[in-house]
């Protein structure tokens, strides 16, 4: 897993937004792996500038996102759908067909979550898969549990997922309990993995997943051993992993020899 250390959120959602860009660049087809949540909010915006911009185009791309609240309807302002809609999809040129969110409007779990994991097949597999980090290491809504959850399934949200979202609603008690999500190994299927994670209070959770123990209990920690996996993360939420870096600025790249002379970011082999 290659980590790069960004100054800020700000840096963090320019270089995730390039490396998605890119990809639409050279595979104007590609499948790309959508993810909520407040951190991928800075490059969804930073996509919908260089679209504006630069005319990147997204009519032959097709999107799947990560996942749903079970018991809400697209329309519903807190549905991921809506998320989708209002950040990215109504500000770039993708075609409505091709973006896909699991139908959590769908009370039939079962039939939701496999239609889902076949759509993904059928389009061909994630070329990348873009992902947050919740605090207790969640990726998707895929929970610590004693197991990695393979395909497309319905979960139990954990009362501190619950909690963390509810800032998102009127209150904990109008969060639903269900969530469909991608499972780990709908994850690890994508080609490429993009995690990006920013602020203070996720330094321990970087920490635990991106250089503890693999472990279904911290399930972002399984990214380890993705193949061409990165991570985007800033200097707050990297704080805590300054000692484990092999050496350099603390980036946490192997191959980073830069002299701590610098700002991240600026003239860092790792960076460039
Ligand atoms: N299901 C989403 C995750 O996909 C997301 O990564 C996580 C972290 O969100 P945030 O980026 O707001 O911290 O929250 C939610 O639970």
């Amino acid at each position: 897993m290659q980590i790069f250390v960004t100054k800020d959120y700000q840096e963090m959602s320019e270089a995730a937004a390039d490396m998605i860009v890119d990809l639409v660049e050279e595979k104007p087809g590609c499948v790309l792996g959508l993810a909520t949540g407040s951190t991928p909010e800075g490059l969804y915006a930073e996509i919908a500038k260089r679209h504006e911009a630069e005319d990147i185009d997204f009519s032959r791309v097709a999107t799947f996102n990560l996942d749903e609240y079970r018991g809400l309807p697209a329309d519903h302002e807190q549905s991921y759908h809506y998320f989708m809609q209002k950040h990215l999809f109504s500000k770039i040129n993708v075609r409505p067909e091709n973006t896909h969110v699991p139908n959590g409007a769908n009370p039939d779990a079962q039939a939701a979550c496999d239609a889902y994991e076949a759509s993904i097949l059928l389009a061909g597999g994630v070329d990348l898969q873009l992902l947050g980090l919740g605090h207790n290491g969640h990726i998707g809504f895929n929970e610590p549990a004693p197991e990695f959850p393979k395909e497309t399934h319905c979960v139990d949200l954990t009362e501190s997922t619950i909690n963390a979202n509810s800032r998102l609603f009127d209150s904990a008690d109008e969060v639903p309990r269900q969530a469909y999500t991608m499972g780990i190994g709908t994850i690890m299927a994508a080609k490429q993995v993009l995690v990006v994670v920013s602020g203070e209070d996720k330094a321990q959770i970087v920490r635990d997943a991106f250089f503890g123990p693999v472990t279904p209990e911290v399930p972002a920690s399984i990214l380890q051993f993705h193949p061409n996996a990165v991570a985007i993360v800033d200097e707050a939420a990297f704080s805590l992993c300054g000692d484990l870096a092999d050496e350099g600025c603390g980036c946490g790249d192997p191959d980073c020899d830069c002299d701590h002379d610098h700002e991240h970011g600026e003239g860092c082999a790792c960076h460039e």
